[in-house]
């Protein structure tokens, strides 16, 4: 299926599910009555929804009461991904995209018949719940009066709060232990955001990132914002506490919407003494596009790219990042396996054994091993080519979330770890971005290279891969980014020369050129200058696999 058309429902379904209801359908309205009642009744009940009509009344389009209706309908589906039985026999070919396999590829429990849908929305969460008793409608209704607490964070796209129901709301149990996310407004003029943003969201999510990580994924349901009037609260808290948000984002507002969407909280719960460690796991696997000769991994070949460019003291060395390919691997080279390079914060405790197998037991989480095997079986090809279908617009988003890992106090409890922020990422508008980022990367010598050279000195470049630390030694041309430097007028306008190819010539080093400033370059790279002359350091940055250019 063409990732472009993925939302749209089978005709068949939006007409049986609407004509379940009847008449009901038409007047796509709710009022307060029932925001109040949605404690007691089933709030996911869309025939609730619908059915009661007066001045107050809040519309629903009939179009989205279908699609809500098809959405409970698909969650009450248990479709489990199979993508941990997927096998390279599935796959014998990498060079091209499988545009014949159908979406999701699940493992399906005997369908519901269309006359069940309308017991599957009664339901609310029950037959869609993951499994730690948490209720989970499909759809909630904020109370009028509600306020926001407190920012929990922002992003680029979302915002996340922390919310107050009014006080003797009768609907708080439902409310309890989530916040209310939503999307920032797109632009200056703070256009709304559409029903059908939330709406398809809300379908990216049921259809696409449950089936493949279910009670791993945080869990999110839609909730009409409409009358409880939080938008503008919410904005004039962003607006009062401006100074205090990221640069980038102050100045961000959220956009005016009906919709928003209630997430599991995951924070610590204050006075228990858990912590929260929250982190992206990236690729977890190599890039399938990266050269043969690549000697670093996607994300270590971005962090190296990243730094180089702006290689202040305030960017983040690379080999402090962690480094995906040794989350949940256990054939991992020591040496790049300190699990606090997910928690950085941490580092200070590096003695700390109880720190240390807290840690150990996140990266090793089964969670972490199954969303690398759904990112290794939903993309094969990476991104050079055009994608032909949604597995791999659901690759990229499962290659950009972010993992929390909720730990508790008392070592005997389970460490609660879930997987946040799956937007769905618009192939239309990323694709050139996705295909510019590998280009990049493998043409600028990123994940390839073994030395950064700058003036008359060498350096090993400042990353820390598992793919360095593995394998055998490489033999063949050094491959070497010569850096050169952007703060003077002649080389100002460009960080990365595009060379064409890079310049090989029977030197025994391919060159590939780079701008950057050289005197913040040579600051930050002082640890990882090349011993020369004397004793061997033994430091890590001595790395014997790396090719030596002295051998060229
Ligand atoms: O390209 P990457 O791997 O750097 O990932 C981008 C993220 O950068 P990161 O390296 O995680 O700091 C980037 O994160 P930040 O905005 O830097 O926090 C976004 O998540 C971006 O996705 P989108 O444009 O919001 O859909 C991410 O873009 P894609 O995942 O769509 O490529
Ligand atoms: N369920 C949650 N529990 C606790 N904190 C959360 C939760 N969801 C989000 N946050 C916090 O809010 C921040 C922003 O949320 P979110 O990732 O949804 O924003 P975003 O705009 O989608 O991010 P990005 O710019 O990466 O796309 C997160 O980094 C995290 O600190």
């Amino acid at each position: 299926m063409k990732a472009q058309t993925f939302l749209q429902l089978p005709p068949q379904l939006v007409e049986d599910s609407a004509s379940n209801n009847g008449s009901s359908v038409a007047g796509d309205c709710f009022d307060d009555d029932f925001l109040s009642d949605a404690g007691r009744e089933s709030p996911s009940n869309a025939d609730s929804l619908a059915e009661d009509s007066d001045d107050e009344a809040v519309a629903v389009s009939s179009a989205d009461m279908a699609r809500l209706r098809a959405m409970s309908y698909d969650r009450s589906r248990d479709r489990r991904c199979d993508c941990d039985e997927d096998d390279d026999n599935s796959h014998n070919t990498n060079d091209s995209r499988d545009q014949s396999r159908t979406r999701p590829r699940t493992r399906q429990r005997p369908q519901l018949r269309i006359q069940d849908v309308d017991l599957a929305l009664d339901m609310g969460g029950d037959n869609g719940g993951d499994g730690d008793g948490a209720y989970q409608p499909l759809v909630s209704i904020l109370p009028r009066g509600t306020k926001p607490v407190r920012l929990v964070g922002e992003g680029a796209a979302n915002a996340v709060f922390e919310i107050k129901l009014p006080p003797g709301s009768r609907v708080g149990a439902q409310f309890q232990g989530k916040l209310l996310r939503v999307a920032k407004a797109p632009s200056l003029g703070r256009a709304p955001t559409s029903s059908d943003y939330y709406l398809r969201q809300q379908e990216f999510f049921i259809r696409e990132i449950q089936p493949h990580l279910g009670e791993h994924a945080v869990s999110q349901e839609l909730v009409v914002l409409h009358k409880s009037g939080i938008v503008d609260d919410l904005n004039a808290m962003l607006r009062d506490m401006n100074h205090q948000r990221k640069p980038k984002f102050q100045g961000s507002f959220i956009g005016h919407a009906s919709w928003g969407f209630l997430v599991e909280d995951m924070r610590p719960n204050g006075d228990d003494g858990s912590i929260l460690i929250e982190f992206k796991p990236k690729w977890l696997l190599q890039s399938p596009s990266a050269p043969k000769g690549a000697i670093r991994c996607r994300q270590c070949a971005l962090e190296l790219r990243n730094y180089l460019r702006t290689p202040g003291s305030k960017s983040p060395r690379p080999e402090r990042r962690p480094c995906p390919i040794a989350l949940a691997n256990p054939d991992c080279p020591q040496q790049v396996a300190s699990p606090f390079r997910i928690a950085p914060q941490l580092s200070a405790l590096q003695d700390d054994a109880r720190v240390q197998a807290i840690l150990d037991k996140i990266i090793h989480h089964k969670a972490i091993q199954k969303l690398r095997e759904c990112q290794k079986s939903l993309d094969h090809v990476g991104p050079l080519l055009p994608p032909t279908n949604l597995d791999f617009v659901v690759a990229m988003t499962l290659r950009d979330c972010t993992c929390f890992a909720l730990v508790p106090s008392n070592d005997d409890e389970e460490i609660k770890l879930r997987f946040g922020d799956f937007d769905f990422k618009d192939p239309e508008k990323k694709f050139n971005h996705w295909r510019g980022t590998e280009q990049d990367l493998i043409e600028g010598g990123f994940y390839t290279a073994d030395w950064v050279v700058c003036g008359d000195s060498y350096y090993h470049p400042p990353s820390l891969c598992s793919l360095e630390w593995s394998g055998k030694p490489r033999t063949g041309d050094a491959v070497i980014l010569l850096m050169e430097d952007n703060t003077t007028k002649h080389n100002k306008l460009s960080s990365y020369q595009k060379n064409g190819s890079p310049s090989s010539a029977k030197t025994g080093k391919t060159v590939y050129r780079h701008t950057a400033d050289l005197a913040a370059l040579h600051k930050g790279l002082e640890p990882f200058k090349r011993e020369t002359g004397g004793v061997q350091s033994d430091s890590i940055y001595n790395n014997p696999l790396r090719c030596d250019p002295r051998r060229g």
